[in-house]
């Protein structure tokens, strides 16, 4: 069978897209070649999803005649562009499609001279299905480079087609968010606990009211400060609650938080 993608890359986010295309469908496991330099990762890999996996990342661009998926982190990106430029003269011309947070399109495109290239940025909560991709095509995609994106990151997800100049605040914000989630469901947990809730419970409830309260957001289309209000009643214990996050600057927090990231991003690029 042709091999269509290709994943330079079987990490995190990787494997987050790689199982899901999988699962759903979208490419069969002889369809797929990885590379990956870790043994142990490769067998990994190999058993859980039955695909070719190798170490030679220029055997994944000329293997893959659909989409080449770079899932590496940032600091490799120069050393694996240049393995790749001997076989680009044979101008196979696959997609590829850059996670790679900062690296730009003009970056990319210095890399794969002429070769359809898109950044995306999708995020973790992609492993499940409910990740959001942002993407931005290079000069050299078309319609069916774009559409073979949409239906690569649509399967993890929702996908929104950005100009490249929002492509670091995507990245602070949805890219990063995920961990700032997280950390502030383990702190109410962690507050569950100090107000005398066993972990495990106040795990679970912590959990459950960051989904429903999202949930809630997206289904009923409602502004935050409208649900806010709903949930702070006249000399209430929310507003309690609130003006306590509001001397410890938690908005301020979260707003310096996804500008730093957005800068963090910026840097990675250069
Ligand atoms: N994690 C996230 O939430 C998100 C990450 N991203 C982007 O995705 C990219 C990958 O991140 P993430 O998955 O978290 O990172 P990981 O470190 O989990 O994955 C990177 C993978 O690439 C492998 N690798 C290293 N060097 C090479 C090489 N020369 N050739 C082939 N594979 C190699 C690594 O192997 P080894 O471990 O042995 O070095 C590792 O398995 C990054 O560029 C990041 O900016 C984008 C959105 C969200
Ligand atoms: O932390 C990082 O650099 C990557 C990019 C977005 C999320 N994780």
């Amino acid at each position: 069978m042709t091999i269509k993608l290709g994943l330079i890359g079987g990490g995190v986010m990787g494997e987050a897209l790689l199982s899901r295309l999988i699962d759903r469908g979208i490419y069969q496991p002889s369809e797929v070649i990885v590379s990956e330099p870790q043994p142990t990762r490769q067998n990994y890999l190999r058993q859980t999803y039955n695909v070719t996996v190798t170490t030679d990342n220029a055997l994944v661009f000329t293997e893959a005649k659909e989409v080449v998926l770079l899932a590496v982190k940032p600091q490799v990106f120069s050393a694996i562009a240049q393995e790749i430029a001997d076989v680009l003269s044979i101008r196979i011309s696959p997609v590829v499609i850059s996670i790679l947070a900062g690296v730009s399109l003009s970056q990319l495109e210095s890399a794969f001279p002429e070769l359809p290239v898109i950044r995306a940025m999708p995020n973790t909560p992609a492993t499940v299905g409910e990740g959001i991709t942002a993407l931005c095509l290079g000069a050299y995609t078309n319609g069916k480079h774009h559409k073979i994106a949409q239906q690569v990151f649509s399967a993890v997800g929702q996908v929104v087609d950005v100009s490249e100049m929002l492509m670091d605040a995507v990245t602070g914000l949805s890219g990063s968010g995920p961990a700032y989630v997280a950390l502030m469901v383990e702190s109410l947990a962690d507050g569950g606990v100090a107000a005398g809730l066993p972990r495990g419970l106040a795990h679970q409830l912590a959990v459950q009211t960051v989904l429903g309260t999202a949930k809630l957001l997206q289904e009923n289309k409602i502004h935050p400060g409208e649900l806010k209000d709903r949930v702070t009643s006249p000399g209430g214990t929310t507003i309690a609650g609130i003006a306590q996050l509001e001397r410890a600057g938690f908005r301020s927090a979260l707003i310096e938080a996804v500008k730093a990231s957005a800068l963090r991003s910026q840097e990675l690029g250069k």
